[in-house]
């Protein structure tokens, strides 16, 4: 079973030697990972004991990033203080618009077919009268 602990809680480990950050609706425990984050220990002190989960989204963090979270998790929030709203991987989503099936295929045709029609008026009225 996962622990689960409040805000509170989390904010009562913030000195140097128990750093807990919350980043979503989890709780890690980084002390032990102070000396090697590449981002710097102080970043890492600086969200002691409160929620870090915007700077953490910030930065963009490798999905190596984010299976080395695991390591360090003690927890989660309890469900009360939980948030729904947790804002996902920095990544832009991309989307194009689906194109309307009957108007595109009845214009590709309508066209050349028109255009077809134009020049047989044109060569009868010209060539043929
Ligand atoms: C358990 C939590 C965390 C883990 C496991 C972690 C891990 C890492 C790793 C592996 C990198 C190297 C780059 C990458 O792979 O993305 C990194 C870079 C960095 N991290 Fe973290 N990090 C954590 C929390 C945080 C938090 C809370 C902040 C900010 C408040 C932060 C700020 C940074 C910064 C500024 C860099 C440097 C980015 C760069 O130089 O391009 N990290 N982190």
């Amino acid at each position: 079973m996962v622990k689960e602990y409040t805000i509170a809680q989390v904010k009562e480990h913030n000195s140097k030697k128990d750093v807990w950050i919350l980043i979503g609706n989890d709780i890690y425990d980084v002390t032990p990972f102070l000396n090697e984050h590449p981002g710097g220990e102080e970043v890492l002190l600086e969200h002691a004991g409160k929620n870090a989960t915007e700077a953490f989204e910030d930065v963009g963090h490798s999905t190596d990033a984010r299976e080395r979270m695991d390591e360090f998790k003690v927890g989660t929030l309890v469900a009360a203080e939980r948030t729904a709203d947790i804002p996902k991987k920095n990544t832009t989503e991309w989307s194009v618009p689906a194109p309307d099936a009957t108007e595109s295929s009845l214009k590709s045709w309508i066209i050349p077919v028109a255009i077809g029609l134009v020049a047989t008026v044109a060569y009868r009225l010209y060539f043929m009268s």
